[in-house]
């Protein structure tokens, strides 16, 4: 088992404090890369983009920026090896599309077995008796070791439906000496447990037993149920709490679309944000169906956050 280097430890939290102690991390990639025209109903989902539309990705990374975030998340959640070549590109191919999402950005994403499956399964986390904790492991490896060696900044396993996905992605990371510093993100529908119903605080102390992960929390989750899950996952952690929910629109993953008037405004969403800093989040922005306009408005909520909360 590799010993993280020293400035992985401290990674995350020199980062916040030159961040004035609170992060801003981006909002909705294939929401945004919807809106801009491409059209995402492919296995690959974002990931498509990497092959039909790089200058997309690109602009969509830029807003983000110009909007206020500190972290860009790539486009490589959907984009994984075995998909690629389902399409027909060699291993060589599509381990260099891999590369390509993080020559565009800079936090990694890797999204779960459930995102591969392409059915929404990343919202119920259950992939049936046949799959095992070793099968996981061999699903993610390839795909952990191209971007830790990529020259992202950091690896971020996103929307993780179930423990023992949260298990392999630890087990991972210790096993190939990851180099580079991860956060876990568990997504919940509930409010109490993960999606797939497996316990947030067996979840989150998987993430917390790992050196190399700086950062847990919560991403693809309606606001509402934040606040609960922040105490939550405080129980079990010392590192920074991480929290990007989705807009609270519900999924049809099935018909691949979002169901209409569901979710709430970015006003009602900000509302939120100040809140869940006070109650020990750190790093803030949104997922699914939020566009740089929420993050506008969570950069604006922070600046003008007093001093006395910002300590
Ligand atoms: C977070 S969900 C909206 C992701 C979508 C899914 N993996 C798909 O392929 O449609
Ligand atoms: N980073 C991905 C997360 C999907 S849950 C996106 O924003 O599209
Ligand atoms: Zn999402």
């Amino acid at each position: 088992m590799g010993q993280p280097a020293a400035e992985t430890s401290s990674f995350m939290t020199d980062f916040l404090l030159k961040s004035g102690g609170v992060a801003i991390i981006d909002g909705g990639l294939a929401t945004e890369l919807e809106r801009y025209g491409a059209d995402l109903n492919d296995p690959l989902w974002s990931a498509k983009c990497l092959l039909t539309s790089p200058h997309l990705i690109r602009a969509v990374h830029l807003d983000y920026l110009e909007a206020g975030a500190d972290i860009i998340i790539t486009a490589s959640y959907q984009a994984t090896i075995q998909g690629f070549e389902a399409k027909g590109f060699s291993s060589d191919e599509s381990e260099s599309l891999l590369r390509k999402s993080v020559e565009i950005a800079f936090a990694a994403s890797i999204g779960s077995y459930g995102a591969y499956l392409a059915d929404g399964s990343e919202y119920s986390g259950n992939y049936g008796h046949a799959i095992t904790l070793e099968n996981l492991k061999d699903f993610h490896r390839r795909r952990v070791q191209i971007l830790a060696e990529s020259g992202a900044d950091l690896i971020a396993f996103e929307t993780i439906p179930n423990k023992v996905e949260a298990q392999a992605y630890v087990e991972l990371l210790e096993e190939e000496d990851i180099k580079i510093p991860a956060w876990l993100s568990f997504n919940s529908k509930d409010g109490v447990n993960v999606v797939s119903g497996d316990s947030l605080f067996d979840c989150a102390s998987i993430a917390e037993s790992c050196k190399n992960v700086v950062a847990v929390g919560i991403n693809c989750t309606p606001p509402r149920f934040i606040h609960g899950l922040i105490l939550s996952i405080k129980k079990v952690t010392t590192k920074p709490i991480l929290i990007y929910p989705n807009s609270g629109e519900s999924y049809d993953g099935k018909r691949k679309e979002w169901v209409q008037n569901t979710g709430i405004s970015d006003k009602d969403f900000v509302s939120y944000v100040n809140k869940w800093c006070e109650i020990g989040a750190a790093l803030v922005g949104g997922c699914c169906r939020t566009t740089p306009n929420t993050i506008r408005a969570i950069y604006r909520t922070l600046s003008s956050r007093s001093p006395a909360l910002s300590s």
